[in-house]
């Protein structure tokens, strides 16, 4: 275990927990929008590419901004992200300690101690030798987690309290990547991850996908029977959805930021009512039983998150890519044809269209004098296609795709994920 810096360590800003989960969501989008200091963790070596692989220089592929409209697009990033971290963390004033780690009676290994970064955390960081630090959003235990010890063997892991800071973790240099989930083979599209995409310049460096083996926990000693309530993150309680019935519970389902971090507020409160979908490794670091194992209702359960950068890599051809690309245009959906053609006479696979609305023209008003005044969503299209953009024929396309968009945008190519199939297994999500 390491914590991110040495120099990272001034007044530590205490996390406040509030007495429900629904709250604990709104309160930390509120008031604690900064990146917590958890103690970091450092994974052993283990699974995935080598480092100086994704590591690989950057440079060169520019992600470029074709638009026309200077108001579309990421042009249209909300207030600078360092006013908007900083600003949160000068107005959270509270300095209580609260010990949120689980009095451990077994004696067991105790989960490590969290400390919120201070505002100093949020200034560039030094150099910390070799060793590449990952922002994921979460707890220690969560599956993001995991996936950043998958993707970056060694790395130090950061917790993150939301998706956008862990963004933003990279965009002020305080971490060098950050994993993020983008779908759930279950669950389908973490549409805030795809919108932030937009609002941020990071660039998509590779992918990793982690097979999800989900939990049911509770506090020793609790039964089945005693539940009223089972909290986790809204995707894995919609992996488990049909599961959950079939168990007979007779159960609220609670929202909160992470499926670690659920586990976490059951043992930090004692909560003997309340169970937590998580992994088993969350049921470890804080001191909970597993209840029922291999919960999600599909045992191919598998969730794919995005590695970014402030810097794009290289792309090459000795392996398989993928690339990203988000797309606009000012007559809508009309020209989605002509940009999928593009692909398809080119035979190059797309593996995921997904559609947003395009918050800066989220209505198009069509008259017709005779009829009325036809009201058009407006979307931003992404799609991922199986090219590098070093290979002639996705820059044919891109090029074409440029002449019937008026916002396009490179968000990556990266090496696919080809790690052989294994379907999920608790020990999966262990670094
Ligand atoms: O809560 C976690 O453990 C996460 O890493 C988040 C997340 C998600 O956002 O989809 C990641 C993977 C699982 O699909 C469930 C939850």
């Amino acid at each position: 275990m390491q914590a991110i810096s040495p120099s990272h360590n001034l007044n530590s800003h205490s996390i406040i927990r509030p007495s429900n989960p629904r709250r604990l969501n709104h309160f930390t989008r509120l008031a604690i929008r900064c990146v917590y200091r958890h103690e970091s963790v450092q994974f052993p070596n283990g699974v995935g590419s080598s480092r100086a692989d994704w590591q690989s220089s950057c440079a060169i592929l520019s992600s470029k901004v074709f638009s026309q409209d200077q108001g579309s697009g990421d042009n249209s990033s909300p207030p600078s992200n360092s006013d908007h971290i900083a600003a949160a963390v000068n107005g959270h004033k509270t300095s209580i300690d609260l010990n949120l780690v689980p009095i451990d009676k077994n004696n067991k290994p105790q989960p490590p101690a969290q400390k919120p970064l201070s505002i100093t955390d949020l200034s560039p960081a030094p150099m910390h030798g070799s060793q590449l630090r990952v922002a994921y959003q979460g707890v220690p235990g969560a599956y993001s987690e995991a996936a950043a010890g998958k993707a970056y063997p060694n790395c130090e892991a950061i917790p993150c309290d939301q998706f956008e800071v862990a963004f933003q973790a990279v965009e002020l240099w305080i971490a060098d990547r950050a994993v993020l989930p983008v779908e759930n083979s279950l669950g389908g599209s973490i549409h805030r991850n795809y919108d932030l995409l937009l609002q941020h310049r990071l660039h998509i460096v590779g992918e990793v996908q982690l097979p999800v083996h989900h939990c049911l926990l509770a506090l020793p000693g609790v039964r089945k029977e005693y539940l009223s309530r089972v909290i986790s993150h809204p995707q894995a309680l919609s992996q488990c959805e049909h599961t959950l019935t079939k168990l007979g519970l007779n159960v609220t389902r609670e929202a909160v930021d992470d499926t670690a971090g659920a586990a976490e507020y059951i043992a930090t409160n004692n909560l003997r009512d309340t169970a937590a979908i998580a992994s088993a490794r969350a049921a470890d670091l804080y001191g909970l039983q597993i209840l029922a194992d291999g919960i999600q209702d599909d045992s191919s359960n598998v969730t794919r998150f995005v590695m970014l950068a402030r810097d794009p890599i290289i792309p090459r051809t000795d392996r398989p890519f993928k690339t990203s690309i988000v797309f606009a245009h000012d007559k809508g959906t009309s020209v989605l044809f002509k940009v999928l053609s593009a692909f398809a006479f080119r035979n190059i696979s797309l593996t995921k269209i997904e559609s947003r609305p395009h918050r800066n023209r989220p209505i198009r008003l069509v008259d017709d004098a005779n009829v009325g005044t036809a009201k058009h969503f407006e979307y931003m299209f992404y799609v991922d296609f199986e090219a590098s953009m070093a290979e002639v024929r996705a820059q044919n396309a891109l090029a074409e795709v440029q002449e019937f968009t008026s916002f396009l945008r490179v968000l990556g190519s990266y090496p696919m994920d080809m790690t052989p199939w294994c379907p999920s297994r608790g020990d999966d999500q262990i670094p």
